[in-house]
């Protein structure tokens, strides 16, 4: 497969797993390039992210994601250490061309990663990266969230819905007592966080910061109460 021709987009990749102190191998670096490749290539085709300027894939879509892999990498390591979960199996919904599930998948080979969309050409899409990238970690779903029932210990999601129907939607996947929501947000969604079911806490709001991107960004962990 064709990396993209690009040294600056690697380069600005690389200073930005810098910054956020990543460790991330020259193969891994490797991988986050072709996805990049692989995302342009079939959103001509597939219609998979709004977004077409690869500069703009890169803040917008690769190192906003990446943002968020310290935080994942930290609990993962909680799980494993403390909870003895002997692997931990993340479910990424309505990932669409991949995100952040592709790049958690690259960034976290020690996480099963399932990325869940209800197009099924998306779901595909996954499906051919993890083929083209020799992600064994990753795989694509096609279904509505709602029918999922399938245990995961992180529950993931980015663009995706409103805190409550995220929760309510992929509650039956969540396994119990230890899984955790993760949701990927702007500006600190509070209407939404007061509007989340009784039953339902935040236990942390963590402030992302994303290299090149001057934006509000954070995480809202949840778990059942
Ligand atoms: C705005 S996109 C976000 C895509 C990606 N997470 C990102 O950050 O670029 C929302 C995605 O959710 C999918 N979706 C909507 N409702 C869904 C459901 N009930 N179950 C699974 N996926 C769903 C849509 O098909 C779409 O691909």
């Amino acid at each position: 497969m064709a990396a993209v021709n690009n040294d600056t987009l690697r380069q600005q990749l690389q200073a930005g797993a810098d910054a956020l102190a990543l460790g991330l191998s020259d193969a891994q670096i490797t991988q986050l390039m072709d996805f990049l490749a692989l995302l342009q290539k079939w959103n001509k085709v597939y219609n998979l992210t709004a977004v077409r300027d690869p500069q703009e894939m890169m803040s917008h879509h690769l190192l906003d994601s990446l943002a968020a892999v310290a935080p994942l990498r930290r609990h993962v390591a909680g799980l494993l250490q403390e909870r003895g979960v002997a692997a931990v199996k993340l479910l990424d919904v309505g990932s669409g061309g991949g995100l952040p599930g592709v790049v958690f998948a690259i960034c976290c080979p020690e996480v099963d990663v399932s990325c869940v969309d209800t197009v099924g050409k998306k779901a595909a899409f996954i499906q051919q990266a993890a083929v083209a990238l020799k992600l064994r970690n990753l795989h694509g779903v096609h279904a509505r969230v709602e029918t999922l029932a399938t245990p995961f210990d992180i529950i993931s999601c980015r663009a995706f819905a409103s805190l409550p129907d995220f929760v309510t939607w992929s509650r039956a996947a969540l396994v119990v007592p230890h899984g955790v929501w993760l949701a990927m947000k702007g500006k600190h969604p509070e209407e939404e966080i007061a509007a989340l079911p009784a039953d339902v806490s935040v236990f942390h709001v963590e402030q992302l910061a994303v290299p090149s991107l001057d934006a509000e960004r954070c995480i809202i962990w949840m778990k059942p109460a």
